[in-house]
């Protein structure tokens, strides 16, 4: 058995990035081939959309298995969808595991304890996949209701060998006005959900140096992150705003310890939907998506690579 930490810092170690691919599938933004020919092929909007959704994300995941440890698929444009969509999701998350991918659904589940267990039955399969419908690795959670509502999914974590990412201080603009709300000793809401979370990591799947409880920390505030990243030291960072939401790899430098590991950076729609960017369009076009997306990705490991020391991994084996 291997914990959900120890399984993510193998592949981040063959793969020698630690690159991860959102997959965020827009339906205005697909290939329009993809949803032309679902659309002929279902009346049902719905049914069409989930089944143009499906095909994008296992043909993306067919691009960028060899080439990075994880994958993150959206579970909101799957349940914006309805019941198909959900279907498609669970299809996806399977498919990626099945090509040797660490699945991270980011759903951001939280609720009152007994209903958290439902959710984290709902998603952790851990090293399983036969153990949950939704067979991730991981989930993203929401730990709004209280360290009481986490420890659900933490139980799960130790019996499954699955992992969490826990918010702690989001990328997204507004993410100051609840999260840097100060108690009366001047500390913030995030450091405060950030202690907790250091201290579950020593629960679940505690490798030595990391648990299997991580924390997501926006790369869009690189001062809180490396804040954050010494506040939480046996915690796997999951890193998002990297590349559509403006952050880079400088930004992001900081998550790193010295063996290149500790933090896993995504980058969504910059990939998936490479094709559409200056950076490509003219290159590849919407034909060659595929190949645009694996352009995008290879330029992500490449940044990673020259500006942060996870990067020096693949570097150092090159060298080899
Ligand atoms: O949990 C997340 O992954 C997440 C947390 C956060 O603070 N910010 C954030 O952007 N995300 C997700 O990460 C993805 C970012 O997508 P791009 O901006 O297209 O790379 C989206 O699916 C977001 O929902």
């Amino acid at each position: 058995m291997a914990s959900f930490v120890s399984r993510l810092h193998q592949a981040i170690r063959t793969k020698k990035t630690a690159a991860l691919v959102g997959l965020d599938p827009r339906w205005e933004q697909l290939p329009v081939r993809i949803r032309r020919a679902a659309e002929e092929m279902y009346d049902d909007p719905a049914a069409a959309k989930a089944a143009a959704f499906e095909e994008f994300c296992v043909r993306l995941i067919d691009v960028v298995a060899p080439l990075v440890p994880a994958i993150k698929p959206q579970a909101a444009f799957f349940e914006e969808l309805g019941p198909d969509g959900s279907v498609a999701l669970a299809r996806v998350i399977r498919y990626g595991r099945a090509q040797g991918l660490i699945v991270i659904c980011d759903a951001k589940r939280g609720d009152i304890g007994s209903t958290a267990e439902a959710y984290a039955k709902a998603y952790l399969a851990g090293e399983d996949p036969q153990a949950a419908p939704y067979a991730a690795d991981a989930l993203t959670v929401n730990p709004y209701l209280g360290e009481d509502t986490l420890q659900p999914f933490v139980e799960l974590c130790q019996k499954r060998e699955a992992g969490i990412y826990v918010l702690v201080r989001t990328s997204n603009p507004g993410a100051a006005t609840f999260q840097n709300h100060q108690n009366k000793e001047g500390q913030t809401l995030y450091e405060q959900v950030a202690e907790t979370v250091e201290k579950l990591a020593l629960q679940a799947g505690f490798d030595g140096n990391y648990g299997s409880i991580g924390a997501v920390v926006g790369a869009t505030y690189p001062r809180e992150l490396k804040d954050l990243r010494e506040k939480m030291p046996h915690v796997p960072l999951l890193i998002p705003g990297y590349g559509a939401q403006g952050g880079n790899a400088a930004d992001v430098a900081a998550a790193f310890d010295s063996a290149g590991l500790g933090a896993i950076v995504n980058s969504s729609r910059a990939i998936n939907f490479a094709f559409r960017s200056l950076a490509y369009a003219e290159s590849f076009g919407e034909k060659q998506w595929e190949a645009a997306a694996e352009a995008a990705t290879r330029a992500m490991i490449a940044d990673l690579a020259a500006n942060t020391p996870a990067g020096q991994l693949m570097v150092d084996s090159k060298e080899a």
